[in-house]
């Protein structure tokens, strides 16, 4: 079996490299802008299946997992801002508030497929506008689904969380090696 990260996130490259798994990465080229779902768990189910339609298997044992996260809060999906407006007004409204981070992964192989979401609520503290303006300024909001990183600068903003970190951070670790251990390949 050889794993396929299809994915262009250097995130979801790092845990997979932290935990010492062999790997090589092809990175999808999809338009999101196709799936219209306003629903979370649909949307990123969707995307993930979407990425990994635009990966060509390469070899016959080849396990190609692809991966979205988005970010819900209240009715709303925050996926990556395009503008430090957008950066601005996503981080203004998850202030103080409790909000959730879903992660679709879909494990694919020629024979079978397997998709899960996994979903972390995260909880800001209260932020100053002197605080989210100098965020937004930073590189940090503009590649990332809710306008933050957890595992940077954000992190001071974060009370508490509940529900698996790395699964915030884009790809479910804990979860994904459990699918991949039972990934039966016939
Ligand atoms: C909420 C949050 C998201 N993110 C990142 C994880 C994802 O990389 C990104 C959401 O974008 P995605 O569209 O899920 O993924 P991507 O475009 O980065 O990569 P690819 O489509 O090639 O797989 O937001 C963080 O790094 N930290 C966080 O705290």
């Amino acid at each position: 079996m050889q794993l396929i990260l299809g994915s262009g996130s250097p995130r979801r490259q790092d845990i997979l490299k932290q935990v010492n798994v062999d790997f090589t990465v092809r990175t999808p080229n999809v338009d999101e802008s196709q799936i219209k779902t306003t629903k979370p768990i649909e949307k990123v189910s969707a995307l993930c299946k979407l990425k990994a339609a635009s990966i060509i298997f390469e070899a016959d044992d080849e396990i190609i997992v692809t991966a979205d996260t988005v970010v819900s809060y209240k009715n709303m999906i925050f996926e990556k801002p395009k503008t430090k407006q957008e950066a601005y007004t996503m981080m203004r409204a998850l202030s103080g508030q409790t909000h959730e981070v879903h992660t679709g992964v879909l494990v694919n192989s020629k024979h079978k497929q397997e998709l899960f979401v996994e979903t972390t609520k995260v909880i800001f503290y209260p932020l100053t506008d002197e605080e989210i303006n100098d965020y937004i300024e930073t590189d940090e909001p503009y590649d990332k689904a809710g306008a933050y990183g957890i595992q940077g600068l954000a992190a001071p903003f974060i009370k508490k969380i509940d529900g698996d970190y790395y699964n915030v951070v884009g790809l479910p670790i804990g979860r994904l090696m459990q699918v991949l251990k039972n990934f039966n390949d016939h």
